[in-house]
Order: structure tokens, then sequence, then C-alpha cells
């Protein structure tokens, strides 16, 4: 099935596909700003060294725009949608990020929104992304409900640490997108930052871009479970982060009003290490795959539910099977294909490297990836297997547990040739 012109500024229908647009996030204070006593709620096992991680991400979105590749910031593109949108717009943005932070009213929301909002836009998506703490603002709690605050905690509004990980709050799919109700507090805000992109940003806002699932849900969805295996059969784990339910409710979406006809259901062990498919499992090549050993059983069995549209609308049928490369041949129309084992089969090594996500390659361009200099293991293999492999920087980007795939929010993608 061709896909159409790219008339949406949206248009991903592969994970392969040469990659000409992306959304990064440079990492900012709020990688600095927690104490060791916060990581696990802030889903970080380490506390990175700023400038380092700074120019590594450089690096990395040097390494992208010399592979002819836009590089588009979030926090550039946030501020440029409230301003484009105008007061009301920024007025809703604040009070929307201060409900959502734990204050909707009362004396801590007003003095927040009287900090917040004597900022320009640019400093005030900043502020909120690094966090604001108590002694940044001239207050004294007087009423029962600001003296009950737990006075040790630093934080009014903690930071956002995750947001250099743009894989997850929103997925672009076609020429649409799913903007994520996430699982964990650490994250849900994230996605208003999208939210507000797309829906009022010059270069997003009234270009028929189909939200496929918005993140006014329950049920939790993120994008580095989201796959986009080519213009008609999407993967999504069933992770950690992302539940049946919402596989089910945005396959609904897609067989309904997009071109997606089929959504491979992976069930991956629900942990931190591995709480993303994409941490286990990429497409590196139009046959080629990488995977972890460590998420397929002894006879490589890994339970798969293939999803397509049922008899009437909003009807689903579900097919079961434990064989994942045949269920990728079919679903792919392939003769063959190529599962790439992280850690080249040695378990401990593959542990190592899954660890500070190995497996998490970004394709650039069919056989074309960017990984992280230091599973030198794998991007040995993967170039055994023919891959071009770019390495990146990445020992203190790695602190927080994501690779390439996981920093990066593909916005357009050339489509396959084939
Ligand atoms: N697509 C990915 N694998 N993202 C990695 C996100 C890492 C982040 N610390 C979290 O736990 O959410």
């Amino acid at each position: 099935m061709e896909v159409t012109q790219m008339t949406s500024p949206i248009h991903n229908y592969s994970e392969i596909g040469k990659l000409k647009t992306v959304l990064l996030k440079r990492p900012g204070r709020e990688i600095e700003n927690f104490t060791p006593d916060m990581m696990p709620r802030l889903l970080f096992d380490d506390i990175p060294y700023l400038p380092i991680a700074q120019k590594e991400h450089d690096y990395f979105a040097d390494t992208l725009r010399d592979n002819g590749v836009e590089v588009l910031y979030l926090e550039k593109l946030s501020a440029e949608a409230l301003d484009a949108g105008g007061e009301e717009v920024r007025n809703h943005f604040l009070e929307q990020m201060l409900t959502e932070s734990g204050y909707a009213a009362g004396s801590i929301h007003d003095a927040l929104k009287e900090y917040l909002g004597s900022m320009n836009n640019q400093d005030m998506v900043v502020k909120i992304m690094e966090g604001v703490r108590k002694n940044e603002l001239d207050f004294v709690p007087k009423d029962l409900v600001s003296c009950a605050e737990n006075q040790d905690y630093e934080f009014y509004m903690d930071p956002m640490p995750n947001l250099y990980f743009t894989r997850d709050p929103s997925a672009c799919i076609g020429d649409g997108l799913s903007i994520n109700h996430m699982t964990f507090a650490a994250r849900q805000r994230e996605s208003l930052f999208n939210e507000t992109i797309i829906k009022y940003h010059p270069r997003f806002a009234n270009k028929g871009i189909h939200v496929w699932r918005d993140r006014n849900h329950t049920t939790r969805i993120e994008g580095g479970d989201e796959l986009v295996l080519n213009n008609h059969v999407m993967a999504i784990g069933v992770s950690q982060r992302t539940s049946a339910d919402a596989i089910q409710d945005i396959a609904k979406n897609l067989f309904k009003d997009g071109q997606y006809d089929t959504v491979i259901a992976i069930k991956i062990p629900h942990n931190h290490a591995m709480m993303h498919l994409d941490t286990v499992f990429t497409m590196i090549n139009y046959d080629q795959f990488t995977v972890h050993p460590g998420i397929l059983g002894k006879g490589g069995q890994i339970d798969t539910w293939t999803i397509t549209p049922g008899k009437n609308e909003g009807e689903l049928n579900l097919q079961h099977d434990t064989d994942l490369k045949k269920v990728l041949k079919t679903a792919l129309n392939l003769d063959d294909l190529d599962l790439i084992p992280t850690g080249n089969g040695d378990p401990i090594i593959a542990g190592r490297e899954q660890w500070n996500d190995g497996s998490n390659t970004l394709a650039i361009a069919p056989g074309v990836v960017v990984t992280y200099n230091r599973n030198y293991v794998s991007n040995e293999l993967l170039r055994k297997h023919g891959l071009k492999v770019l390495e990146v920087i990445s020992s203190e980007l790695s602190r927080g547990r994501g690779g390439p795939r996981c920093m990066s929010c593909p916005i357009v993608r050339e489509d396959l040739k084939k």
C-alpha cells in the first residue's frame, strides 16, 4: 500500500526510512537538580554530570545533522508554540501544568503562577523543566494547606530529568501521532509540551495531523513501546509502561482512521531495565532487528498477539504465537530475517550492554544505525552483520537508562523504496 505524499508535517511510516526531521531535548539543569533519594521516583539510576551530558548530547545531535537530519528541540518548539498561541494559550498551559504538578488552586498555586508568570515563554518553559524549589519563591505558608506541605521537601515542582528521552511522551505514526498518558507521575507532565506544540506551533497547528490517541486517558502507553515497522504494521510492547488496554484502544483508532491493519503486541518482562520494547528489540533494516536474548525463552519463544480488524468496526481479531521470527516474517512479508543478539550470545555481556542500551539503536536509514559507543561487543556484531554503525559518546547520557532511540522522536522519514 503506497503512502500518500508528504502533506502533513508528520510523516513517519517506518523505523528505518531515511531520517529527515527529529525532535530532541538538550539535557538541562533538570538532570542534576535532584538528590540520590529522589532517583527511584524520577526513574534515574545515577545523577549525570551536566556539562559532559550536554557535550555528549551535542555530539549526538551533530551526528544526526551530519547525516542530513533536521534537529528540532522540544524546549524551543514549546516556547514558540506559546508565543504563537498568545496570552490565553500561555495561561491555559501554565494552569494545566500547575494542576498536574499538584496545585490547581490555593496560595501555593498563586505564588507559583506569579513567579512563573513573570517570565517570558522560553524562560518559563525552561524553569518548569528544571523544577521549582521552595527557596525560589518569596512565599510564606499561612493557610493550613500550604502549612501542611512537607517542609523538608525542597521542591514545589519536581524537575523533569527524563525529558531528553523524547521518544516516550509522543510517537509519530504515519501522518499522525499518539500523545501519551505515561505511566509514572515523574513523566506524566511531559506530554503536555507535545500537546501544546501540536496544537499551537505554526509548523504543526491546523495541518491535518491525526492524533491517534491523546493524553486524556487513564490507560497508559509510552513511545518506547511503539514501533512503526512499516506503512501498515506496528509492533507495540506490553511492558512496564504500556498496558494491553491502551494497545487495543490505539489499534482500533489506527484501523478505523488510518492505513494500519496489523498491530503485533509483544509481551516483555516488566522491569526498569527493560521498561520499553525498544530497550530489547529494534528494527534496523528491511529484514534485520536487534533483540536482547533475555526476552526469549529456552526455545526462543516469546508471547506475541497479532491484532487485526474484526468483522465489525471496533472489533479486533487476536492471533497468539510464540515464534517471533515467524510472526514478523508473516506480518512483514519477508522470506527470512536476521535477529541480531545483543552481546553476541554472551549472557554477561548481553546483560551489561542491554542495561546500557545496547539494543536501543536508532536507524537513520536502512542498515545505518546510531548506537552508544560503550556497547562495543554489540556494535561489532552489528558491523559483522553488514550494518553501518555510527557510535556516539554516552558515559553521562546512559545514566538516565536510555539510548539513541530513546533520545529521539522521528517526525519525518522518507518512505521506504520497497
Ligand atoms: N524509549 C526508551 N527506552 N526510553 C527510556 C526512558 C528512561 C527513563 N529514565 C524512564 O525510565 O522512563
